[in-house]
């Protein structure tokens, strides 16, 4: 299995706030906590950067790590992120931050060392740009939203 290089910025990861990790052996994300100092309240419609206390570095071009949010949470309690999708770079050295956006309409309660949002590494592919007069033509051409299937 490829090993991904990760750094404890905070002291209390791996202690009373435990590292991310994979919760079956078929789950594709690794759930980030909350690195806070204390619990905070998050009110409808508030954004907060919020620390994992962790750093990664990737180091390879061919790979990338999207941070998602967690179903539950953002399916029951509106908490999602921010951006949407965090991308992280595979030259980013710094702290893996999430922007936590609560969209419902009540406060939530978002607790030291709680789980926030997923991190799954994707494989990357960097193009070069080449410039061409028409492409080899294909079943759908130009054919946009609803163009299949319609008679
Ligand atoms: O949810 C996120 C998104 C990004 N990052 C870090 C890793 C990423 O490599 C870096 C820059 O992110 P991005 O490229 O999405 O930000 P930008 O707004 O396009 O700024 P930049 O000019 O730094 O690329 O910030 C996070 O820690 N969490």
């Amino acid at each position: 299995m490829k090993q991904l290089q990760v750094k404890i910025l905070d002291s209390r990861i791996g202690q009373e706030i435990p590292l991310p990790e994979y919760a079956t052996d078929g789950s594709a994300g690794l759930d980030l906590r909350a690195c806070l100092e204390q619990d905070v309240e998050l009110a409808p419609g508030e954004t907060l950067l919020v620390p994992t206390g962790l750093a990664i570095y990737i180091g390879d071009p061919g790979y990338a790590a999207m941070l998602l949010p967690r179903s539950g949470l953002g399916h029951k309690h509106g908490i999602v992120l921010g951006n949407l999708v965090g991308l992280i770079d595979s030259d980013y050295q710094g702290q893996l931050m999430v922007s936590c956006w609560n969209r419902g309409d009540t406060a939530f309660e978002l607790k030291v060392g709680e789980r926030i949002a997923q991190m799954v590494i994707v494989p990357v592919l960097q193009t070069e740009l080449e410039i061409v007069k028409e492409f080899e033509t294909t079943d759908r051409g130009q054919g946009g939203f609803g163009s299949t299937g319609r008679h």
